[in-house]
């Protein structure tokens, strides 16, 4: 008897991966997202090893900033595959990951398709929303599709804004090189900090201070909202019920209310992902897994950060546990599992 073949269950059919089959696994109908909705249609996209890890490192390298900005000006960051898609034929920024095995001589070629599908959420976000220590970690970090088909689908099919507002969640903004970070450096970006009260101000004195005749980036302001790329707006929201941190639901029905952004990815390590779970803030989970196992600390000892992290995150029990309901499912080549869930909350 033949084996019975789920529709969801499909392989790539290559690592740049084609616009159809990307539209095809991750496109969102926006008529689906109900328009009481209270938040944004919000997903996660995380590569993470298959014993559940999502970098090699545990520790921002931000001491490292004159290696990391020298390494980038010798192009030792920029990836070039032989399938590329970019007007140029190359593909540009901090890209493929070692979590997602770019340097595996079998496995390397098929990460790209990893990262299409990275930049594949960057297509339909209206913001996407990293945390503190993803911006120490990466000096460049940015979420811009560098992929020209991508770029003209979000522009001209989708009829959205070139980029996506960029969010970025902490308790201390106070502590970010507002020199050196890409991100708020960026005259193509709408970045908007959401701290806590307590840090909120300390942040915007030490961003201003940061400027200098060569910065492009302005504090945000309501004279310049009209246009806001090239500005960066500092919020403080609520904190949680005896907590030190923001509120989660406050943060994601300000973003809806306030900014309109009424599709979000995530794009921040496991421990916000989890919060965001553990509130009924996230609808789906988008997961790249990759078939290598690396162990839970780091060369210096530390704990490497992990797929919905676990430290002081809440314990379900049978009743309740979160439920994944598969989406869909993608394979290419012999190391690379593409899955996308929706989830069922219980609790
Ligand atoms: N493989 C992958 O797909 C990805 C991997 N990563 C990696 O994951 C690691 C980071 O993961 P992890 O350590 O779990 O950290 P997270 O990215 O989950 O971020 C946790 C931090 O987010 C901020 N934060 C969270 N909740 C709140 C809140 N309610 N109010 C205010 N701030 C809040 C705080 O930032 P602060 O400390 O600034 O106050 C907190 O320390 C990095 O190494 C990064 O490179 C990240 C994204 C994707
Ligand atoms: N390639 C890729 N796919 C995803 O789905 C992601 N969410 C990310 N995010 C980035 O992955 C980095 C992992 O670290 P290494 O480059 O392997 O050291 C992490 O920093 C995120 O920025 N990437």
């Amino acid at each position: 008897m033949a084996a019975r073949v789920r529709p969801f269950l499909r392989e790539f059919t290559a690592a740049n991966v084609p616009m159809e089959e990307v539209i095809e696994f991750y496109g969102i109908d926006t008529a689906v997202i109900p328009v009481s909705m209270q938040r944004p249609y919000t997903w996660s996209n995380t590569v993470a090893t298959i014993d559940g890890f999502m970098n090699f490192d545990s520790t921002p390298r931000v001491a490292d900033w004159d290696k990391a900005l020298k390494s980038r000006s010798n192009g030792e960051n920029v990836i070039n595959h032989k399938s590329k898609s970019t007007k140029d034929g190359s593909v540009h920024g901090s890209v493929e990951s070692d979590v997602a095995l770019k340097r595996h001589p079998q496995a390397g070629p098929f990460s790209l398709a990893d990262y299409r599908l990275l930049n594949a959420g960057w297509i339909y976000a209206d913001a996407v929303l990293s945390s503190g220590p993803c911006l120490r970690v990466d000096p460049f970090l940015r979420h811009v599709p560098v992929f020209e088909d991508m770029l003209s689908y979000r522009k001209n099919v989708l009829g959205k804004s070139s980029n996506p507002i960029h969010i970025v969640l902490t308790s201390s903004a106070t502590s970010f090189d507002y020199t050196n970070q890409t991100m708020f450096n960026a005259a193509d970006l709408h970045v908007v900090v959401i701290t806590t009260p307590a840090d909120c101000d300390s942040a915007k004195e030490a961003f201003i201070l940061s400027r200098n005749t060569k910065s492009v980036s302005k504090l945000w302001s309501d004279e310049t909202h009209a246009k806001a790329q090239g500005t960066v707006r500092f919020v403080a929201l609520p904190l949680a019920k005896a907590a030190i941190t923001v509120d989660l639901t406050v943060a994601m029905h300000w973003l809806r209310t306030e900014l309109d952004v009424h599709c979000l990815e995530i794009d921040a390590g496991g421990s916000v992902v989890r919060r965001m779970i553990d509130f009924k803030l996230l609808d789906e989970v988008r997961l790249t897994q990759t078939g290598q196992l690396i162990g839970s600390h780091d060369e210096t000892g530390s704990v490497r950060p992990s797929l919905f992290g676990s430290q002081g995150m809440d314990s379900y029990d049978s009743d309740h546990s979160v439920i994944f309901r598969t989406l869909g499912i993608r394979a290419i080549g012999d190391h690379h599992l593409f899955l996308r869930y929706a989830l069922d909350y219980r609790h």
